[in-house]
């Protein structure tokens, strides 16, 4: 029995009810219900798991629009998360977009406003400092295993959301428990607030976050050194990953932590996997290697750079060398090609700036550059047009087209308009989801490109070798193993990735391959298991009433 009785005058709680981890609503039976002091606080019929998902998914189909599904699925999460993760393992395909991209970037911006019930943590670089870890010891569970954490700075591709950006990680931690099984009660979301340079959030009356101007510079870096080392004091074994932090803090935090603890930027990293499995995918069908790709990346950030860089160290493995690999991979960003007579670059868009003439004009570009494959992540909607994606048709019999950028709204190109503007022919993916696209007689699904299908299993890989750091071979094995899950089913579709509801087996794979290399390279603590697939697949949580 676990009852917390308030003073005479106040109400009496069953914890049972009020705890998600643990309260099973209508699930609970008769004997629980007798033991615990229940009897009479739920109505008389008892529901197993699935007779109490019939009604979730029943009530969530009536929900008028995605932001309703989202906040009803929240709300049930912060009821009961088993039942929340059944219902959304059972039914992958369909929840994805409501809890993730891009139904996830339009609850960020509405943040203020569907906002209900506390979960995960806000430490605000204003009111906490100094006292970081104190707050950290708030965290009402004894375990943090996973630590997702951003600053709002860069969410998706709507920008500085300040606080706001408190959905990414909570999306992103729900999908390690459905898609690698990692237990809900170990994942922590937490949002660093550091202000924000968002006007309108700022004035917004509803604003839930500190009305300052968004911290830079060394007072920031002071902060998050701060914010570092008290995780490591509280959850000295967690994982660390970096999410939609603008990117000149994303790769100075990289650089200053990737060998310090384990941590990693998934916008980064885990992009970076997930793009160099597609594009494995990609040549399967296209009937061209790795070493024969010719990139064009549209968007110079993060999500790019990351690609590129997982491009080059797996084009070298494949015995081209550093200047050719670099040499196939061409850049633009919004002041268009980069190049090296450019003075804008920072460091980590200077390395693969080429030696050619400056241009704004996509179109020259690729005329010039005859690219196999135009990669976007700008954060800009309907940047590709009909004009460029007929160029790369007509330079190519597939021209691969990735439009990556999220939510749907800033997707570079719909995948209707890439099948339609290259006479069918697109090697398609997109960071969000569009519906299946019928050209002449035949229905292709895409499905999408995101880097879902790499952080879960390696944060779950990590856990299995107990590792004390993250390397980029690791992301190079999650690539492979990502690109192995890819059937020839899934090609004929279309599909550079494989469905949703083969999400944990992929987290399977790439946990296996991520834990080997971690025994590999010496960075594992825990004894190299036998079969390790067999023990990601174990160790998965299952969402049941046991
Ligand atoms: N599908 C996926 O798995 C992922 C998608 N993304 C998406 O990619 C987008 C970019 O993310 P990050 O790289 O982190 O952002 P970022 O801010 O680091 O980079 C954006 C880049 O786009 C460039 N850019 C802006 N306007 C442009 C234009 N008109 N033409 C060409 N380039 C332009 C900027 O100069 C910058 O280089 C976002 O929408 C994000 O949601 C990010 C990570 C993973
Ligand atoms: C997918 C992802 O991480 C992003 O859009 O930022
Ligand atoms: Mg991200």
């Amino acid at each position: 029995m676990a009852r917390i009785t308030g003073s005479d005058s106040s109400p009496r709680v069953a914890a049972e009810l009020c705890d998600p981890l643990i309260n099973r609503g209508t699930g609970f039976s008769a004997d629980d219900r007798r033991t615990r002091q229940l009897e009479g606080l739920l109505p008389p019929r008892v529901e197993s798991l699935v007779e109490q998902a019939a009604r979730v998914l029943s009530n969530l189909r009536d929900q008028h629009n995605p932001l309703d599904k989202y906040s009803y699925l929240s709300a049930l999460r912060d009821e009961n998360e088993t039942l929340f993760y059944h219902v959304v393992l059972d039914n992958l395909e369909e929840m994805l977009p409501i809890i993730y991209t891009p139904t996830v970037g339009e609850a960020c911006t509405q943040w203020s406003r569907i906002y209900e019930r506390p979960r995960g943590l806000y430490i605000s670089a204003f009111a906490h400092r100094g006292r970081v870890a104190e707050v950290l010891e708030n965290w009402p569970r004894p375990q943090a295993s996973v630590i997702v954490v951003t600053d709002g700075g860069r969410i998706l591709g709507l920008g500085d959301l300040g606080a706001n950006g408190m959905g990414i990680p909570i999306g992103k931690l729900s999908l390690y428990t459905a898609c690698a099984g990692i237990a809900p009660e170990i994942c922590l979301p937490i949002a660093l607030d550091v202000g924000t340079d968002n006007a309108s959030l700022r004035n917004d009356p509803l604003y839930l976050g500190e009305r300052q101007a968004r911290l830079t510079g060394a007072p920031y870096d002071e902060f998050i050194e701060e914010f570092v080392s008290a995780v490591q004091t509280v959850f000295p074994e967690t994982i660390l990953q970096f999410e939609d932090f603008n990117n000149a803090s994303a790769f100075r935090l990289l650089d200053r932590y990737s060998n310090t603890l384990c941590c990693f930027n998934d916008d980064v990293q885990g992009t970076g996997a997930m793009g160099l499995a597609g594009l494995y995918s990609a040549g399967r069908i296209t009937g061209q290697g790795l070493a024969e790709q010719r990139i064009l990346f549209v968007g110079a950030g993060e999500a790019n750079l990351g690609f590129a860089r997982t491009v080059v160290a797996a084009m070298q493995h494949e015995g081209l060398s550093a200047a050719q690999s670099k040499a196939r991979c061409l850049f633009m960003d919004s002041r268009g090609l980069v190049v090296t007579s450019r003075t804008d670059l920072p460091a980590w868009k200077s390395v693969f700036a080429q030696d050619r003439a400056h241009t704004t004009d996509t179109r020259t570009v690729i005329e010039d550059f005859a690219p196999t494959a135009i990669i976007g992540a700008s954060g800009v909607g309907a940047r590709f047009d009909e004009d460029m994606l007929s160029a790369m048709a007509r330079i190519n019999h597939r021209p691969i087209v990735f439009a990556l950028s999220n939510p749907t709204s800033k997707a570079e190109c719909t995948a209707e308009q890439a099948f339609a503007w290259t006479q069918g022919r697109v090697v398609f993916a997109s960071g969000s989801p569009f519906p299946p696209v019928t050209y002449e007689t035949q229905t292709y699904s895409p499905g999408q490109g995101n880097n879902f299908y790499v952080f879960p299993g390696v944060g779950l890989g990590l856990l299995l070798a107990g590792a004390t750091q993250v390397s980029d071979e690791m992301f190079l094995a999650a690539a492979h193993a990502l690109a192995d899950c890819v059937s020839a089913a899934d090609l004929e579709q279309g599909r550079l990735f494989p469905p949703a509801a083969g999400m944990r087996d992929v987290a399977v794979a790439v946990a296996a391959a991520v834990a080997d290399v971690a025994h590999a390279q010496g960075y594992a603590t825990r004894q190299p298991e036998q079969d390790l697939c067999a023990a990601a697949a174990s160790y998965m949580y299952v969402p049941h009433y046991s």
